[in-house]
């Protein structure tokens, strides 16, 4: 399938039951039935398919040292005492391998000797004890360090997310506009961190199948030299048979990929609650299952295909061992008739060689499995590296408690990737106490200046200052703690309206009345199940869903309850009926600016509102155009004077939408006669 782009086959182009193509492998099908949306070509969960799909197992096994390096690191991290354990005793349990299959010469040496059967057996005894022994040892170890293994997955989890969100909780939100990292994050997040563990399990594995190969190799070293190369000759097929099997399953994923991720997509909006409504209404049930289910039988059939491929490779490798083994007793065999080995040594090189072909095969699906996840686990690695770099530079001053005047010189700002500076040379002054009004068409660049003005973002030239202290040196979590912002995209966060309310533990009952009160909270408060203690999420048992103006509300509380000299709302009305945004203004005017002295930075379309403002600057492609009070900005008859008239003839027939003089209202339709007059001309 070619991503991003939409194909649609013609109508018989494609199989004739309706399913989905039949490439023998999973691969595209010829005839594609489905459009492609773009969505589906966002295939950041599967980043490394291509890389995947053409390694070598001579690259994989290159890899492998700096792969093992990170997970034990990782894993160290995590658990120390896990890891060292996990180690040891994996290492332990090769040695009692090694060591029993010693034994075992030992065994059939006595075994073999010449003499009455009794006596062969009282002298292998001791030999017979020590492989009995080493085997209960080595199971008992292979069981503990299962456990230590087991043990460690979650603890890996825990520190590699825990490790991620630290980081991602701090990082500049200006990285959060870049598509790149915000890309990079969302694979880290949903696919690098879940990789880590796996990588240390699969780490674990790969150390286990080498002890175990190591060991029996080394023993069929010390038992006779032609011995290894016989090992060899064993346990190649049988590898090659396993990873070959491996690799033909992970090629039909890495085919499926996006089919499945097409299923995903459609069960989801089969089952998700925001798509429930319109699936009913528009009747797409019985499309979208038909969907689904062109997708599962394509998928079933390929699994089914894969099936009989790998019995096919398996059997080879079977019959390819088989032919080896005989090969392997031949020799043997040669080697006893010519006196070139005792028995006993060919009896133990036969239990040996076996161990070992069962240890290669485990080895060889766990190389597989850690290169995969490996390169997963590597976006994880590499995120976290890009993220420190994102981090605030070490601040050397806390904000200062209060301000008497804020400062914004000659600032320019830029988005990441962005040639158009969304701020060009800003200058802006805010004293204690006032009411700053910030007004401008969309995307004249008021939210990015609040920001700004939040701490969120850092100016790429000029200054904001408080009181003459640069932000550009201030801790930027002090800072944050002296603003209360009323954000135009707030979160509606999954939990009690309490805590969306008040946001920590510094849980202040006046001071929640009184937000509430003048947010128009309260009324909202008043009508839930559970008052305060209503969780606000209606994915949860018990929780309850608020409108669009009921946020709105709560988002304001918000603002209103956090303790802070400068309160910036940016369009806090923009959901609110009439009567609760008269509300709010009056609120945000009166009571907050003159009652308690903070200070406010408004942003709004809605002009009638900042009349009450202090000072009102206009914005304009990123720069100041305008600025004064309401009075002067209409005595200048500017911007702000023809966006104010335009608004108000909304209201007032009377009112010209040019210039705020008397005019005809704005908000007409075209006449019947307009209509032939335009036609005509
Ligand atoms: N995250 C972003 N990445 C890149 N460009 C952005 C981003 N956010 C805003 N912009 C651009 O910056 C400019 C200013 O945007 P901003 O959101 O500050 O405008 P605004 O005046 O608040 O608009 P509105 O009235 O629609 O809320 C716009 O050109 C916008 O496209």
């Amino acid at each position: 399938m070619t991503h991003g782009t939409r194909r649609t086959a013609p109508p018989d182009d494609g199989p004739a039951n309706g399913e989905e193509g039949s490439s023998p492998d999973g691969s595209a099908p010829d005839g594609e039935q489905h459009e492609t949306p773009p969505a589906l070509a966002t295939r950041w969960w599967r980043t490394h398919d291509d890389e995947l799909a053409s390694a070598r197992w001579t690259g994989m096994v290159r890899r492998l040292p700096t792969l093992v390096g990170q997970a034990v690191r990782l894993a160290w991290t995590a658990s120390p005492l896990d890891t060292a354990a996990t180690i040891a005793l994996n290492l332990a349990a090769g040695v009692f391998t090694a060591i029993a299959l010693v034994a075992t010469a030992g065994v059939l040496e006595e075994l073999f000797a010449s003499g009455p059967t009794p006596d062969r057996v009282r002298a292998a005894a001791p030999s017979l004890i020590l492989v009995a022994g080493s085997a209960a040892l080595r199971g008992a170890l292979s069981s503990a360090a299962g456990w230590t293994q087991s043990r460690l997955e979650p603890q890996v989890e825990r520190i590699a997310e825990l490790r991620l969100l630290r980081l991602t909780g701090r990082i500049d939100l200006v990285a959060f506009d870049d598509p790149a990292f915000h890309d990079a994050a969302h694979r880290a997040r949903l696919r690098g961190i879940r990789e880590a563990q796996y990588v240390v399990s699969h780490t674990v594995n790969v150390l286990t199948g080498v002890t175990g190969l190591v060991s029996a190799a080394g023993v069929l070293g010390v038992l006779h030299p032609v011995l290894l190369p016989l090992l060899l000759l064993a346990v190649l097929p049988e590898g090659w048979a396993a990873g070959r099997a491996a690799r033909m399953r992970h090629a039909l994923l890495v085919a499926l990929s996006d089919r499945h991720r097409r299923k995903w997509m459609i069960s989801d909006l089969l089952a998700e609650r925001e798509t429930a409504a319109e699936v009913r209404s528009f009747t797409m049930r019985d499309l979208l299952l038909d969907d689904f289910d062109r997708v599962a039988r394509y998928e079933r059939d390929a699994h089914l295909r894969l099936a009989r491929r790998q019995a096919l490779v398996r059997a080879g490798g079977e019959a390819a061992t088989g032919a080896a083994t005989v090969v392997v007793y031949v020799a043997l065999a040669t080697l006893l008739v010519t006196g070139g080995m005792p028995l006993a040594v060919a009896g133990t090189a036969v239990i040996a060689i076996r161990s070992g072909q069962s240890a290669l095969a485990s080895t060889i699906v766990a190389i597989n499995s850690c290169y995969e996840s490996g390169l997963y686990f590597n976006d994880y690695v590499e995120f976290c590296a890009s993220a420190r770099a994102h981090l605030p530079a070490p601040a050397s001053l806390t904000a200062p408690a209060e301000f008497d005047r804020i400062s914004v010189e000659d600032v320019v700002f830029h988005y990441p990737g962005q040639d158009t500076p969304a701020l060009d040379g800003v200058t802006v002054e805010i004293r204690r106490g006032e009411v700053i009004a910030l007004v401008g068409e969309n995307g004249s660049g008021k939210t990015t200046l609040s920001k700004l003005l939040a701490g969120l973002y850092s100016p790429r030239s000029g200054r904001v200052c408080w009181d003459g202290t640069d932000l550009a040196d201030v801790d930027p979590d002090t800072l944050r703690d002296r603003i209360a912002v009323i954000a135009q995209d707030h979160t509606h966060w999954p939990m009690t309206a309490r805590r969306n309310v008040v946001m920590s533990n510094d849980d202040d009952p006046a001071r929640l009345e009184r937000a509430a009160a003048l947010s128009g909270a309260d009324a909202v408060v008043a009508e839930l199940p559970h008052g305060w203690q209503t969780l606000l999420d209606r994915r949860f048992a018990d929780g309850h869903e608020l409108s669009g103006g009921q946020w709105q509300r709560v988002a304001a509380a918000r603002g209103f309850y956090r303790d802070a000299p400068l309160l910036i709302c940016d369009e806090p009305t923009a959901a609110l009926d009439a009567r609760a945004e008269h509300r709010l203004f009056e609120s945000i005017g009166r009571h907050v600016a003159a009652d308690s002295g903070r200070t406010v930075v408004l942003i709004t379309h809605r002009l009638a509102s900042v009349r009450l403002a202090d000072r009102i600057y206009v914005l304009d492609h990123g720069r100041v155009i305008e600025q004064g009070t309401h009075e002067e900005l209409m005595r200048q008859g500017g911007h702000y004077a023809s966006l104010y008239g335009l608004q108000a003839s909304a209201y007032h027939a009377d009112i010209d939408p040019a210039g705020g003089r008397p005019a005809a209202p704005s908000v007409t339709r075209p006449s019947a006669h307009h209509e032939r007059t335009d036609s005509s001309a």
